[in-house]
């Protein structure tokens, strides 16, 4: 399976909508790949909370179409990212689109993990309850995350569960907490015996400069592919019978023990 991870940059110096037609046309130039993938809200930022309202979209909507045209345009599979979704209870969320290369929407997910705390995100966003597996037919399955969601195992540990073999993770990840990125990308890799796509974006926009360094680690937990910190698109050939190979000749993930009692606490002293 050959992937595209296009780590685009997102600036407040540009529109959203000239950045949806710089996206399009990047998805458009990744012909020949079996997956894309672009990274969380880059339409808007993902710490761009003031714009999340006014850009705003249905599932179908602007992004939905012209990544749908570009997608079929390139024949490729394409995750388009997140986009603030206004749902029909009219509530936002951060919601990733699966695209198949005839441009239908083969899934949707909002992330469950919302970021901030009490501020941002986490207050202006609903959260998603369902984690979502996704088949490309004659490849793999792909787990979707969404980048604070890389911080929870449990969510990846579940994807896995249904069948995942390829976790696919746009973020916007700032650059002050990059060593957390990488590591965490890699410990989802090798816990999971699973390939980690994680797409970043490149840029500053609301005073936060982005981490950049897109990854892609094997299920050995090798980093097959980093990009740097500027607008870069990362191509990689992924062995997806690794998967198979290394579960079957490292079975950790039967070794699980399900189930467990609670902690038992000892008495001190
Ligand atoms: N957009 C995000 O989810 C940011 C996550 C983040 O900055 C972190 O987990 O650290």
């Amino acid at each position: 399976m050959r992937a595209s991870l296009i780590q685009i940059a997102v600036n407040e110096d540009e529109t959203v909508e000239a950045r949806r037609l710089r996206a399009a046309a990047l998805v458009r130039e990744q012909a020949g790949a079996d997956l894309v993938v672009l990274p969380e809200l880059w339409t808007t930022g993902a710490f761009a909370f003031e714009a999340f309202d006014a850009a705003a979209e249905p599932l179908r909507g602007p992004t939905y179409e012209a990544m749908a045209e570009a997608a079929g345009d390139a024949g490729v599979w394409l995750h388009a990212g997140s986009v603030p979704e206004r749902g029909t209870d009219g509530r936002l969320y951060n919601t990733s689109l699966v695209l198949s290369p005839s441009g239908d929407l083969a899934a949707s997910y909002r992330k469950i993990h919302r970021f901030g705390f009490d501020k941002g995100e986490a207050v202006l966003m609903g959260a998603g309850r369902e984690p979502v597996t996704v088949r490309v037919p004659d490849t793999t399955t792909l787990g979707v995350a969404t980048c604070y969601d890389l911080r929870f195992p449990e969510l990846f540990r579940s994807l896995v569960d249904a069948g995942a073999e390829v976790l696919v993770v746009p973020a916007g990840w700032p650059e002050r907490r990059r060593s957390h990125w990488t590591l965490l990308a890699r410990a989802r890799a090798v816990e999971n015996q699973a390939f980690v796509l994680a797409c970043g974006t490149a840029g500053t926009h609301a005073g936060v400069p982005q981490a950049g360094h897109s990854i892609v680690v094997d299920p050995w937990g090798e980093v097959l592919a980093e990009a740097g910190a500027g607008e870069e698109v990362l191509t990689v050939d992924l062995d997806t019978a690794k998967v198979a190979r290394t579960r079957e000749q490292f079975p950790a993930l039967k070794d699980r023990v399900l189930g467990l009692e609670p902690p038992r606490q000892q008495r001190e002293g």
